[in-house]
């Protein structure tokens, strides 16, 4: 198997508390971007110290209650399945700073990391608070919520955006990268996928490759899979039946998201 592709796990680490994926610096290539996706069962907590990282907390099925000790946010989350369409609730939490989350309703959340040294205040970014863009035609369309876009300064360096991908389209495509430090052509960010499928046996693949093909690996990634993207293009094709949702953390040296399209496949954008 890939060494960029993760598999689930549940590994209970508290009563009603399961880590289903864990990404970090020591296991992974990556060093600007962590993650875990956890789940919660219902009336479960989880509490975290953070150190030197900040953390937007995602509230990706079921609702939950975010404390940082000082604020706290109740019965957060707005959905039942990713499929709903609809953006949800996360929360914004400095390094430095501890939280804990529990459990009103079964729930599902994702953790998203990176180094961080300076305090910025806690924040609730509302489901309201998501930009939406539909983005792309022919078989190149998908929709993303924005929950912490680089035109947002909640943070010092995540970005976290969710993006649907329709039966037989395809996206971050044309292929794109962002592995170069040098704007304003390009950034540098790292950046990990977190998928699902509905129906949930489906499949999509992805590539993973750079301009010298020294890294150049396709998955077939199921549902609840990650994908980590240390370097490269990484476009997303989806089979004809199923519908795609991945949730993107992105995080490098600067926090601006400017990409570079493969120039052979940019023709794609181009088309009437
Ligand atoms: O618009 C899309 O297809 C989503 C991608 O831009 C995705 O968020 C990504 O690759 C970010 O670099």
């Amino acid at each position: 198997m890939s060494k960029l592709l993760r598999k689930p796990n549940q590994v209970e680490v508290a009563p009603g508390v399961k880590v289903i994926h864990e990404v970090t610096s020591e296991n992974s290539p990556l060093e600007y971007v962590a993650m875990k996706v956890v789940d919660l069962a219902l009336g479960a907590s989880y509490r975290e110290e953070l150190g030197k990282v900040e953390c937007c907390i995602v509230a990706l099925t079921g609702k939950i209650n975010v404390t940082d000790q000082q604020e706290t946010f109740d019965e957060i989350g707005t959905r039942e399945s990713v499929f709903e369409k609809k953006p949800t609730d996360s929360v914004y939490v400095s390094n430095d700073r501890t939280f804990a989350v529990e459990a009103v309703t079964e729930a599902r959340i994702i953790l998203c990391y990176s180094p961080s040294e300076k305090q910025l205040p806690t924040r609730l970014i509302k489901a309201e608070d998501n930009s939406i863009e539909h983005r792309g035609k022919y078989n190149n369309k998908r929709l993303v919520h924005n929950i912490l876009p680089d035109s947002d300064p909640s943070a010092n360096s995540l970005l976290v955006v969710e993006v649907f991908t329709e039966s037989g389209n395809w996206s971050s495509y044309p292929p794109h990268k962002h592995d170069q430090d040098n704007l304003p052509h390009e950034s540098f960010l790292e950046e990990t996928y977190y998928h699902e499928m509905n129906p949930r046996q489906g499949f999509v693949f992805q590539r993973v490759y750079t301009d010298d093909r020294s890294l150049d690996e396709t998955m077939a990634v199921e549902n609840g899979d990650v994908v980590l993207v240390p370097v490269g293009y990484h476009p997303v094709a989806v089979p004809d039946g199923y519908e795609s949702y991945y949730l993107n953390i992105m995080a490098g040296p600067k926090r601006i998201w400017k990409f570079h399209n493969e120039p052979a496949h940019e023709w794609i954008l181009e088309r009437k």
